[in-house]
Formats: structure tokens, C-alpha cells, sequence
């Protein structure tokens, strides 16, 4: 029999669990589908079977990730794509903190699950679901390659200068504490398909990667290597997000803490969870807040003006970084689908040789474009990210080299 050739990527995030089994020879997706609200009464399993576009969908409580990971088994099942199927030749799993150890795609055994178990603590929101989705895959297939794809990979490239806090040295590296970025997996795709929508090799060029989705980062990519980005230690810092503040002065924690009268973990639920666009306006969705907006609502109106105002400011530093851009591109839900954001975020930025067509802006599509006008100094992009294709080829690749 010639080797197997499918993998199936699971995407653990903190509440829900997104899944793709792709075939390797032609990157076709056989079945797509997503978990969400995981641990809630309201739990929902929408899977799609791709070649002939039917769909199914559960609804009802799922507890916790393995059970979530259990019932997508199930569907795949009814599909005849289980995960016993000889066909299957790896499972690719996105794995969020890998801090300095893990610098490329890693087949996974007993000792990698303990040093992803150690982060635990700096990345408490996305670490504990990646290790159920890897105990729970290996439990249901020993004998199979299990692949972690680290989300800090790609950022392990940045030079000191940008990776280092400025805090003696020795109690930095005594916990571990350095700007580690997050989000690479999808910065390393993205930068690299936008050099190619230029027509031009990655090691020649230079590009700012705005990747806005629920969780948000930016990067910038040099001659395809990652010099800088804005997450940090958590993926905390930075960018305004959907429910996370980004970047704050440090001294804020320790105000509620003895002014505030909060606690640790108060605190932290309320930075991580309770802040950024839902902290300001109630709501986290981009839709929603344009919708707001338009309707003249005030909060909404603030909370997109501190996201922008944010999003503006990186998009400066980074070229002060770089010191020459080719390109700034736009990725993930709301960066690929809010033209506003987009229009916003370049607003006045003419004298760096930034701007976007307003025509461009608006027509929506599915594959990569330019929204700049066509003599613009630098192209701004809208680049769909697609971090499971990532996924699958770097798991794909790593199980054929072992294969010799
Ligand atoms: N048509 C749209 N207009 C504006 N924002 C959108 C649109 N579609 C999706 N979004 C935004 O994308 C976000 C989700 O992005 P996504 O990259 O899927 O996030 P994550 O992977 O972090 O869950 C939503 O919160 C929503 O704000
Ligand atoms: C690291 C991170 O923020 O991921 P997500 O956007 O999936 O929450
Ligand atoms: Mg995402």
C-alpha cells in the first residue's frame, strides 16, 4: 500500500476546538468543522463534509476538550474519514506557547507533553486545551505521529533587542520572562503569501502583518524572518483585542491591586477576558461595534477609535523597525473583513507612502489582493490567513522526513 497521505489539524482554542483533515497531495480539505462554546450548556459541533458540501450540526452540552475531540471523532466517522482510517498519517496539532524550547514543528512523546505542561502559567488560556486535544489524540491513536505546531515558532527569530524586557537580566531568565509573540504560524503564512502576491521572493521582502481576529498581533517580517512582534511574555500585550486590553502601563495592576482592593486573579480575568473592545463597549465582535457605530452609538464609537488609534501606532513602529516596507497586510476575521478597520488604520498615513484605494476597500473577496492604489509607494493587502494549511504542510513535511 503506498503511505497515507491525510492529516487531520485540531485547533484547540480556550473554548472551542477547530478542525480540518486535509489530503496532503493536493491540499484538499475533506472535512472542516468547529466546536464551540465548550463547557457551556450551549455547546454546538458544526461539521462539514467537503466534497459534497453536507453539513451536521450537534447541539447540546459538550463538558470539556476531550469530549469535544471524542464527538468530532464521531462525525468523521460518519463519513467514513475516522480516525482509524489507514489513510491518516498524522495528526498536526496547534500548540500556543512553546517559549524558547520548542523552535520548530515537534513529533510529540512523553517529555514534550511535560515542557508544554510547564507553560502552562503563561499561556493559561490556550496551553490546558492544546494538552487535552494531544493526550486525547494520542489515547485514540498510540501508533500514530502526533505533530505540535507552535504558535511561538516563527517569532524565535527576533534579535534580543526586540525579545528582551528591560529588567536585570538574571531575574528575567531566572522565570523564563522574555516577549516570546504569538499567532507565527499564521505571520510566517501570511507574510509569505503576501510577498508572493507581489511577485517577489520572501528573503527580499519586508512586511507588516496585522493579524486582527478574536486574539490580535502584529509582526514585522524581514526578508521573511519575524524582527519583531507584539505579543509578549502572554499573548496579552499589544493590540486592543476582543476581550484583552494589549498594552498597558504595568503600574495599572498595581493600582487595583492596593488602591482597587483586587486580587491576582481578579485582575487577570479582568485584563484577559473582561477587557479590549468588549471592556469598553460590551460587545467583541467587530460586526456588532461597526453596526454601533454607524448607528451613532458613543461607547462603540471610543472602543473603535482605541482599537484603530493602537493598531496606528504599530503600524509605525514597525516600519521605524524595518526601515523599508513593501507591503502592510491585513489578515484574520476582522482584518480580512472589516474594510472600515482597514480604511481607518491607514487613515493619514500618506507621508509614508501608505493609503488605500476606497473602491479596492470595499469589494470583498476570498483570495489575496492589494486595496493600495496602483502607484502606491507601499501595497496595503488583504491576505487570508489559513494557519491549518500551515499546519498540515509543516506536520505533513516533518512526518515524511522521518519516513526517510
Ligand atoms: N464581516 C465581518 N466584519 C467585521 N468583523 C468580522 C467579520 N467577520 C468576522 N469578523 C470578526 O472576526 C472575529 C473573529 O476572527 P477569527 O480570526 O475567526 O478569530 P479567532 O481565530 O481568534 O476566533 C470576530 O470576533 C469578528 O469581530
Ligand atoms: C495566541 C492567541 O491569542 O490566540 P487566539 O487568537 O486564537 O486566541
Ligand atoms: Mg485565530
Amino acid at each position: 500500500m503506498s503511505s497515507p497521505t491525510r492529516v487531520l489539524v485540531l485547533n484547540s482554542g480556550s473554548s472551542s476546538l477547530k478542525y480540518q483533515l486535509l489530503d496532503m497531495r493536493d491540499s484538499s480539505r475533506l472535512a472542516v468543522g468547529l466546536v464551540e462554546r465548550i463547557g457551556e450548556r450551549t455547546s454546538r459541533l458544526k461539521h462539514t463534509h467537503v466534497p459534497d458540501g453536507s453539513t451536521r450540526e450537534q447541539n447540546g452540552p459538550i463538558a470539556d476538550h476531550e469530549a469535544a475531540l471524542k464527538a468530532v471523532a464521531g462525525e468523521l466517522a460518519r463519513d467514513g474519514l475516522g480516525l482509524d482510517s489507514p489513510e491518516l498519517a498524522a495528526i498536526g496539532h496547534r500548540v500556543v506557547h512553546g517559549g524558547m524550547f520548542f523552535t520548530e514543528p515537534t513529533l510529540v512523546d512523553d517529555s514534550v507533553l511535560t515542557e508544554i505542561e510547564r507553560l502552562i502559567p503563561v499561556a493559561p488560556l490556550h496551553n490546558p486545551a492544546n494538552l487535552t486535544g494531544l493526550r486525547t489524540a494520542r489515547a485514540l491513536r498510540p501508533d500514530l505521529p502526533q505533530v505540535a505546531v507552535f504558535d511561538t515558532a516563527f517569532h524565535t527569530t527576533m534579535p534580543e533587542a526586540a525579545a528582551r524586557y528591560a529588567i536585570d537580566p538574571k531575574i528575567a531568565d531566572r522565570h523564563r520572562i522574555r516577549r516570546y509573540g504569538f499567532h507565527g504560524t499564521s505571520h510566517a503564512y501570511v507574510s509569505r503569501e503576501t510577498a508572493r502576491l507581489l511577485g517577489k521572493d520572501p528573503a527580499e521582502v519586508n512586511v507588516i502583518v496585522l493579524h486582527l481576529g478574536n486574539g490580535a498581533s502584529a509582526s514585522a517580517v524581514q526578508g521573511g524572518r519575524c524582527v519583531d512582534t507584539s505579543m509578549g511574555l502572554t499573548p496579552l500585550e499589544g493590540l486592543v483585542m476582543g476581550t484583552r486590553s494589549g498594552d498597558l502601563d504595568p503600574a495599572v495592576i498595581f493600582h487595583l491591586e492596593r488602591v482597587g482592593g483586587m486580587s491576582t486573579d481578579e485582575i487577570d480575568t479582568l485584563l484577559n477576558k473582561r477587557s479590549g473592545l468588549f471592556g469598553l463597549c460590551g460587545d467583541n465582535d467587530m460586526r456588532e461595534i461597526r453596526r454601533r457605530v454607524d448607528a451613532g452609538d458613543e461607547a462603540a464609537k471610543l472602543a473603535f477609535d482605541i482599537y484603530i488609534h493602537r493598531l496606528k501606532k504599530y503600524i509605525g513602529a514597525y516600519y521605524a523597525v524595518l526601515g523599508r516596507v513593501d507591503a502592510v497586510a491585513f489578515t484574520a476575521g476582522v482584518g480580512e473583513n472589516a474594510a472600515p478597520v482597514r480604511e481607518a488604520a491607514v487613515a493619514g498615513l500618506e507621508g509614508l507612502g501608505l493609503a488605500v484605494d476606497a473602491g479596492l476597500n470595499a469589494v470583498r473577496g476570498d483570495g489575496p489582493r492589494l486595496i493600495s492604489p496602483e502607484d502606491a509607494r507601499v501595497k496595503v493587502a488583504v491576505v487570508p490567513t489559513d494557519e491549518e494549511l500551515e499546519i498540515a504542510t509543516q506536520t505533513y513535511a516533518l512526518v515524511e522526513k522521518n519516513n526517510g
